[in-house]
């Protein structure tokens, strides 16, 4: 396994270690890193006979549910969570953190917003002090198809940078979301930003349905290193 992956598995593990317990509602999130996070609480429900149930933040977390036998569950019947453990693309020094790199935010900041303990686990390589210190692939915007010509012209008049449409590696034209949706990926110009300011402006902007900025959101964040261990960052 490279450092990476150690990183990642370290930071899942400790999540699910210290934060779930018996009869729990757990928010999975999207990504690399939340397979271990999967991984581990199949493992403690087999050792430990934990009844959990868990909601899902993309098609891809459903299907690891569904993969590990865990218990699948939707946030009509369980509107309210004990925790959400998720990935993240990069986290500055006041907890900010950019998400949806892999497409997913909208559902996941849906879910987030459904519990008081949102955990974020992350390799080493996602710590930064301000944001676009290592992601240089901007902040994810989900939009309506129909918007994203005005959506983009809106977001570059307003705030600058640009806004390119994400388009998909095995299939011709855009990437299309869970939610039927395309994304635009704002590249910000370099800049000391307000970020709750920004989430509000580029989420007035009609047609826009969320952004992968998550601010004051994550109670904490778990950094796994190369060597295995964890550190920890709390919101103050
Ligand atoms: O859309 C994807 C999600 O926001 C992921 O949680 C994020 O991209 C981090 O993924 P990974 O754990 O693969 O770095």
């Amino acid at each position: 396994m490279g450092s990476l992956d150690i990183a990642k598995k370290a930071a899942a593990f400790k999540a699910v270690d210290e934060y779930v317990k018996d009869n729990d509602i757990i928010g999975i999130g999207s990504g690399s890193t939340i397979i271990y996070a999967v991984e581990r609480l199949a493992e403690r429900v087999e050792k430990e006979h934990l009844r959990l149930v868990c909601v899902p933040t993309s098609f891809q977390a459903k299907q690891l549910i569904r993969q590990y036998k865990l218990t699948l569950g939707e946030l009509d019947t369980h509107p309210e969570l004990n925790c959400v453990i998720d990935g993240a693309d990069e986290v500055d020094s006041n907890m900010n953190i950019i998400k949806g790199g892999g497409g997913c935010l909208t559902q996941e900041k849906i879910v987030a917003s459904c519990t008081e303990r949102l955990i974020i686990i992350a390799d080493y390589t996602k710590k930064v002090s301000y944001l676009g210190e290592q992601y240089t692939k901007g902040v994810p915007v989900e939009v309506i198809p129909l918007a994203w010509v005005p959506v983009r012209k809106k977001i570059e008049k307003l705030l600058g940078g640009q806004a390119d449409l994400r388009m998909a590696k095995m299939k011709a034209g855009p990437v299309i979301t869970d939610n039927g949706n395309f994304i635009l990926d704002w590249k910000f110009p370099p800049s000391e930003y307000n970020w709750q300011e920004v989430n509000e402006k580029l989420t007035m902007i009609p047609g826009v349905v969320e952004t992968g900025l998550f601010v004051n959101m994550a109670i904490q964040v778990l950094y796994g290193l190369s060597d295995g261990s964890v550190q920890r960052h709390i919101q103050d």
